[in-house]
């Protein structure tokens, strides 16, 4: 207890009646209502077991139930009793304080209404001597029960916000505007590779220049969310503590002060990696040929415009090549598929090295590249990365233990000059490449206007030959294949062509755009049929020992099931199997060697003869022969052509006949114009012959005549 002497109390104040200084207004009346008008309870009361009232203000019965009546001096209850049991030594404890102390004591506590209620109520008051001097308590009582919950509920989701914060699996953090750490979770610790969130905020001090990979990010992140407000979806790639690098995904806005100020960002980080991964893994197949890894057509349609946009606001210019290579179609028939995607890949890395930087190469389809150069430095050097691709490619690969060559031939247009979209000058280029290819191998040609007009014709070539073969408009010619006295054991079957549109169309054209455009197989069908009803007929009219051969594409080994198809459309022409010889190029030799076996078998165990057409052309060394149920090799015209020159063809022809001979194959020179070349090849004991010198390819009709002549 102090010893200072409290103030004397209130109450004498309000009893006493007395003038007010105030321009005679009743004080006394006014602190009457005052007092007993407010939200709360004024009173004075013993400092004993009870608190004993001595007086309680109205505000009594609303703040307890009970009226002031029924308070003072403890007639109906006291304020110990309605004081809520667990609290009243709280209020004990108060109050002993303030009477050691400055006399003065502020307490909360719980009460309990009269009827049942709890309230929480805050009592301020002061220890003061009555009239009598004794010791009392006067003070004043208020329900603050709303504050109480509004700021347990605030506590309470205080508590709940820490415990999302602390345990959620996604990363959350406070950082200040200049760029570090004010609070980060577990999650997020995790996710940078730091032990706790207090190793994060120590360790990354910088984010700026510490956490994202990309420079500047960060200032992107700022700008953002000063034009905004926030960031949602901001992805970017970041450093983890050990280096290693995730996609990060945050959300997050600024805080501000009740001021204004921006006081700090607050938000989410998600690791967004796998998605990262995966959807650059879709763009990357959207727009690249699987195969080479090279841009495919998509990507090449982005890039050229990129390119003619920016030709079109610098005027300047850029050239796109059309590469395609030779002799794909006889590598990939004659070796197989496997080597000619390893060859494609070998291309690829290829002309990727030969170009700069921002050029593109990219793979148009099948066997075709496409190139865009810029024309950083003129036609020059665009000539000259051109000569380049050229010799690159041109340079032998390894295919599975061959060596091998390609060449190609290259198209260009120029843009703007020869278009200004992808399409036009593609078909530009392509007509060009076209060109190139009739010039020979390894060449390139720069798009005219007249070989736009080629390139259409091409394309209407394709749909007349549509046309052609679904309505038959093909038909067949027979060229007599002669033995040394000039009598005929048989007749290669040759396909023609009477276009109204485009005239007479030489196989020679014809044939290899039916194979580019799949119409080969119900094109040979048709040559097989009627060659085999036609030899059917020689029978019938007493040429048993006529054969009739049908050229078959390479592409029908692997595309028919050919055994099947012969033998069916034998049977359809009543023609013994010995009466039909099937020519196959080299190629067919080389390519699926057990599917090409099996088939040839097949057809052999049938009884059909086997001859190897335009042999010497292609890649297969003679030994290879060996392996395969053949009959017949037709030594290429090329060689019969030249082999009364004394040249190399003289030496080939004798190679070839030297070595059919020592496997046992008979030797049909094809092409024998000349008396002085059937003279040589006589010599050299080829038995059997087919050329102009005997008699050229004729229509079914005249095949009586010649026979009745022969
Ligand atoms: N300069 C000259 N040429 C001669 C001589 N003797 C024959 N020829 C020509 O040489 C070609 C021989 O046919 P090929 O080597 O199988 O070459 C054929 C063959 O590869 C292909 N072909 C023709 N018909 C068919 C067919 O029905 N199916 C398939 N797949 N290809 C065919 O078209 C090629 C060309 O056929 P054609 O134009 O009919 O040309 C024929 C024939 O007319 C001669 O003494 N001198």
């Amino acid at each position: 207890m102090n010893d200072i002497a409290p103030p004397n109390g209130f109450l004498p104040v309000l009893r006493k009646r007395r003038e007010s200084a105030w321009n005679g207004i009743d004080t006394d009346r006014v602190l009457q209502v005052l007092v007993h008008n407010l939200d709360g309870m004024v009173f004075r009361c013993a400092i004993d077991e009870q608190w004993t009232m001595h007086f309680v203000s109205d505000g009594s019965r609303e703040l307890t139930g009970y009226c002031p009546d029924e308070l003072e001096y403890n007639k109906v209850t006291s304020l110990e009793v309605i004081t809520y049991p667990e609290d009243r030594a709280v209020v004990r404890r108060a109050i002993s304080t303030a009477m050691a102390g400055s006399g003065r004591y502020r307490v909360q506590y719980r009460i309990v209404h009269r009827r049942g209620a709890v309230k929480w109520v805050l009592e301020r008051g002061a220890v003061v001597l009555d009239e009598k001097g004794q010791r009392v308590l006067e003070g004043f009582i208020e329900d603050v029960t709303e504050q109480v919950e509004s700021q347990r509920q605030l506590a309470d989701a205080e508590l709940r916000y820490r415990s999302i914060f602390e345990d959620s699996v996604v990363g959350m953090f406070q950082t200040s505007i200049d760029g570090h750490y004010l609070a980060a979770n577990r999650a997020l610790a995790g996710l940078y590779g730091y032990e706790t969130p207090d190793a994060l905020i120590a360790g990354l001090s910088d984010i700026a220049g510490r956490l994202y990979v990309e420079a500047g990010r960060r200032e992107e992140f700022k700008t953002l969310i000063r034009e905004h407000g926030r960031v949602t979806d901001f992805e970017s790639e970041v450093y983890r503590r050990d280096g290693s690098r995730i996609w990060i995904s945050e959300h997050a806005h600024v805080v501000y002060s009740p001021e204004g100020e921006a006081l700090y960002y607050e938000g989410t980080v998600e690791d967004v990696t796998a998605q990262h991964n995966y959807r650059q893994q879709l763009e990357y197949q959207a727009t690249h040929d699987p195969l080479t890894g090279l841009p495919n057509r998509n990507l090449l349609q982005d890039r050229l415009q990129q390119l003619l946009n920016l030709a079109q606001r610098r005027g300047t210019k850029g050239s796109l090549a059309f590469v395609d290579l030779d002799n794909f179609k006889l590598i990939n028939d004659s070796l197989g598929h496997g080597a000619g995607d390893k060859l494609l890949v070998e291309v690829a890395r290829r002309l990727r090295s030969c170009l700069r930087d921002t050029d593109t190469v990219a793979r148009y389809g099948g066997d075709e590249f496409v190139l865009i150069l810029g024309d950083d430095g003129g036609l020059s050097d665009t000539l000259h990365i051109l000569r380049r691709v050229r010799n690159a490619i041109g340079e032998p690969v390894m295919l599975d233990g061959q060596e091998v060559r390609v060449d190609c031939s290259i198209g260009v247009s120029v843009f703007p000059d020869d278009g200004a979209e992808l399409g036009v000058l593609l078909r530009h280029a392509d007509a060009a490449m076209h060109h190139a290819k009739k010039l020979g191998k390894g060449q390139f040609q720069f798009y005219t206007e007249s070989l736009n007009a080629e390139a259409r014709d091409r394309l209407a070539l394709d749909s007349a030959l549509r046309r052609a073969v679904e309505q038959e408009e093909l038909h067949v010619v027979y060229q007599p294949k002669v033995d040394a006295r000039g009598r005929p054991f048989g007749f290669e079957a040759l396909v023609r062509w009477e276009s109204a549109e485009f005239g007479s169309v030489s196989p020679v054209r014809f044939i290899p755009l039916a194979e580019e455009n799949g119409l080969i197989g119900q094109l040979t069908v048709f040559v097989l049929r009627t060659a085999c009803r036609e030899a059917a007929r020689w029978r019938a009219a007493g040429h048993g020992h006529l054969r009739v051969a049908v050229n078959i594409s390479p592409s029908l080994f692997r595309e028919k099931d050919l055994a099947a198809l012969v033998r069916a459309v034998l049977a359809e022409a009543g023609l013994p199997p010995e009466n039909l010889e099937l020519e196959i190029t080299e190629g067919v030799l080389m390519g699926d060697v057990q599917r090409t076996l099996a088939v040839l078998n097949e057809l052999k165990a049938m009884g059909v003869y086997i001859a190897v057409d335009d042999f010497g052309t292609g890649y297969s060394s003679l030994a290879y022969l060996k392996r395969f149920p053949i009959d017949i090799l037709k030594v290429d015209r090329s060689f019969v052509l030249e082999c009364d020159q004394g040249n190399g063809g003289l030496a080939i022809t004798r190679a070839i006949v030297s070595l059919a001979h020592s496997l046992n194959l008979r030797v049909v020179a094809e092409g024998v114009e000349q008396q002085t070349q059937l003279a040589v090849l006589n010599a050299l004991g080829c038995q059997e012959f087919q050329g102009y010198y005997f008699a050229r390819p004729m229509p079914v009709e005249q095949i009586a005549a010649y026979l009745a002549g022969g």
